[in-house]
């Protein structure tokens, strides 16, 4: 097949060779985003249409053609090509070959960073109602295999040697529980999720007047997201999504090493396999925790490896529970067996209180479950109860406040960093190239969102800490919530190793962006010049040390609880650390507007301001990226910028343009036409910095 020039054309004399294309293609594993990526593309010709930026014929081709793309797809008919690299050009450039003129305009106000976050998110929330409903499955099952086995009396293990005797039914209805608060932790990851970045564009949002509410609704969305480079950025769910299953496969792995140690001979399950592939869920997360790691702001090309190890995940967690589901439809417990075993041990059946006493309302459990009515109980459950007085259970819910209290500090100082410097404009970077001028608070306040969310997991993470029911769950679910609060301070670590790698990049003499003061300083013993921004450096460093704490414990999941004292104690004290000694650096930096303003003509950062110019002149967005990538190309052949190219200049291009065009370049004009909600244009970035100044109480 001949080779067609890449959409984004315009600037650009050859096409990549083909190693490169091989190396950087994602068709073959995000194809399996199609069905998102068409309903995002429908849900943003929608909201194009309704407010103006296309006409309702145009709209119609375009959903017309993608309802088509959509059957050739699930036909096994749609040809995908690596040439067009991603789903998101097949897709749309498969609508160009079948409409034509119409699905040049589809890209208006859009680009793939928003895109792929929206598409992406969308897959998760499904994978999350699928894992989830398998949950319910398994618990159902667990508790139909307890209503069959009244009275059996098992013994009960502490490691292994038997320690007590408990009715089986109570020994099932443990990991009824776990499972439970698996469940819940996927679902508090879903509500984080759930917010649309679409409409985030490249990362400064745009001036074209879309309505992201729109979008955002039609997609089942809670609203958009507030920030517009937070909304590229953020990684959080498929975090977060990863990190709640390696905590189920490993409750998973414990059933089924429970259950290949009971096994009777005549199950034909491979339960061992399901204890194995709990290390693939483990090995997922981790993948993720090095991706993100010290990552710039915002869209950076290596996001794109996160989707394989969610598949991954996904796939290996719904196989896990049915396999578990499965086997416990099937599994006969062996009365006689375990009866003359309980004689061994040293354990006496007859002191359990209760032996005839059926454990009552295990329908009532079931109807529970079916409804959802199960976790409340829980939660009444604990209410009830009081919480769980251990001490190491009251010490992590210190730590948690101690932890939520320090994200609050630093919030804090990052919003009043942003109120010093009302009006600075800073470059914008994807793939940490310049793309868009960004004003500096919209940029800071970025890290204000991801702090949020930090604040909110943890605070989700500490009421199921105080969640305990069953007393043989309530030994072992100290793990879940250590593996869940070390992913939470992770997920924290990771954000702060990338607000690290920032400051110590913007701290170079390369960038001069930033001067640290002497207090945040240290030297050098042989060079007498050098001023170094150590602090952000360990904080990016220290991030390893957090994400190694918790991969310690989940390591030591097999070796009985009390391995986990020292990875939780290091994991707080290494977060706090890191949070005190940013929240310093923010109120000891300074940032050098003379050499950020001097840097800011480089880069062409108008370039999509102008695109959005050529839109408002009725071209399709695709043929105006087309006409602004030549005239780069003339500003980089004539070492020049936009706004000092004659309009006859700009008429050689294309005659469209006219006068009006001036007030479209430069970036203080660019950054004034950026006005759609989220965006970076001052208005919108006014409305964010009141929004944290009133939350977070920044005046008192
Ligand atoms: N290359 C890029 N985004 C690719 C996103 C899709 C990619 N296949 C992925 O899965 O992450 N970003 C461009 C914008 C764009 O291509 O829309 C940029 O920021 O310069």
């Amino acid at each position: 097949m001949a080779k067609e020039a890449k959409l984004w054309g315009g600037r650009f004399e050859e096409g990549v060779t083909d190693a490169v294309e091989r190396f950087t293609e994602s068709i073959s594993f995000d194809k399996a985003l199609y069905k998102q990526d068409i309903m995002g593309s429908r849900a943003h010709a929608s909201m194009l249409a309704k407010q103006g930026l296309m006409s309702v014929s145009d709209r119609d081709s375009i959903i017309d053609g993608l309802d088509q793309i959509e059957k050739q797809i699930e036909r096994g008919e749609f040809v995908w090509r690596t040439d067009r690299e991603d789903v998101h050009m097949n897709i749309e450039a498969t609508l160009t070959d079948l409409v034509g003129e119409p699905a040049k305009k589809l890209h208006t106000a859009r680009s793939r960073n928003d895109q792929v976050s929206t598409d992406f998110r969308l897959w998760c929330r499904d994978a999350i109602d699928t894992t989830v409903s398998h949950i319910k499955q398994l618990q159902v099952a667990l508790v139909r295999l307890a209503k069959k086995n009244i009275g059996v009396i098992v013994p009960g293990f502490k490691q292994l040697p038997k320690a007590e005797p408990v009715l089986l039914q109570h020994h099932l209805l443990a990991y009824v529980d776990q499972l439970e608060l698996d469940a819940r932790r996927l679902l508090d990851c879903r509500v984080r999720l759930n917010f649309c970045p679409l409409g985030a564009c490249a990362l400064a949002g745009t001036g074209l007047p879309i309505d992201r509410f729109m979008t955002s609704e039609a997609l089942g969305f809670t609203a958009p997201m507030r920030n517009s480079m937070d909304a590229v950025s953020d990684r959080d769910f498929i975090l977060e999504l990863l990190s709640g299953n390696a905590i189920l496969g490993l409750h998973l792995s414990w059933l089924g090493e429970e259950w290949g140690l009971w096994a009777s001979e005549e199950s034909g399950f491979n339960m061992e396999a399901a204890c194995g592939k709990s290390a693939r869920l483990v090995g997922d997360l981790v993948t993720l925790q090095v991706l993100c790691k010290g990552l710039p702001l915002t869209y950076n090309r290596d996001l794109q490896e996160d989707k394989e190890p969610v598949f991954d995940s996904v796939k290996t967690i719904i196989g896990m529970l049915k396999m578990s589901a499965d086997y416990a439809k099937n599994i006969t417990y062996n009365q006689d067996k375990i009866e003359k075993d309980l004689s061994s041990g040293h354990i006496d059946p007859n002191s359990l209180v209760g032996r005839d006493i059926v454990l009552e309302g295990l329908d009532q459990i079931e109807k529970q479950i079916e409804s959802g009515e199960f976790a409340k109980d829980l939660q009444t459950a604990s209410s009830k109860n009081g919480q769980v007085s251990t001490d190491f259970h009251l010490w992590c819910c210190d730590a948690t406040d101690t932890i939520v209290s320090h994200i609050k500090h630093l919030q804090v100082a990052l919003v009043r960093l942003a109120r010093k410097n009302t009006g600075m404009i800073v470059p914008g970077y994807t793939h940490l190239q310049r793309a868009q001028p960004v004003l500096l608070q919209h940029h800071i306040l970025a890290y204000v969102e991801q702090l949020e969310r930090d604040a909110e997991r943890l605070l989700d993470c500490r009421v199921r800490l105080n969640v305990m029911r069953n007393s043989m769950e309530a030994v072992v679910t100290d793990l879940a919530f250590t593996l869940e609060f070390l992913s939470a301070n992770s997920i924290t670590a990771i954000h702060l190793s990338r607000l690290g790698e920032e400051w110590v990049l913007w701290a170079s003499e390369e960038f001069a962006f930033i001067t640290p003061s002497d207090s945040v300083s240290t030297g050098s013993s042989i060079m007498p010049q050098k001023k170094n921004p150590d602090p952000m450096e360990l904080v990016r460093g220290k991030s390893a040390r957090v994400v190694g704490d918790l991969i310690k414990l989940q390591l030591a999941h097999n070796r009985g609880i009390q391995v986990d004292k020292e990875p939780v104690a290091d994991s707080v004290k290494t977060i706090i650390g890191m949070l005190e000694v940013s929240a310093e650096f923010a109120q000891n930096i300074t940032y050098n507007q003379d050499r950020i303003q001097k840097s800011l003509p480089a880069g062409h950062l108008d370039a999509t301001t102008l695109a959005d110019y050529l839109v408002h002149k009725a071209i399709p967005f695709r043929t105006s990226h087309d006409i602004v990538g030549r005239a780069v190309a003339l500003c980089v052949y004539k070492g020049c910028q936009l706004r000092d190219l004659s309009l006859d200049e700009l008429r050689s291009i294309n005659p469209v343009f006219d006068d009006g065009v001036y007030d479209y370049l430069g970036v203080e004009n660019s950054i004034k036409k950026f006005s759609s909600y989220g965006s970076t244009g001052s208005e919108c970035v006014a409305a964010q910095l009141d929004f944290w100044s009133s939350k977070l109480d920044v005046d008192n």
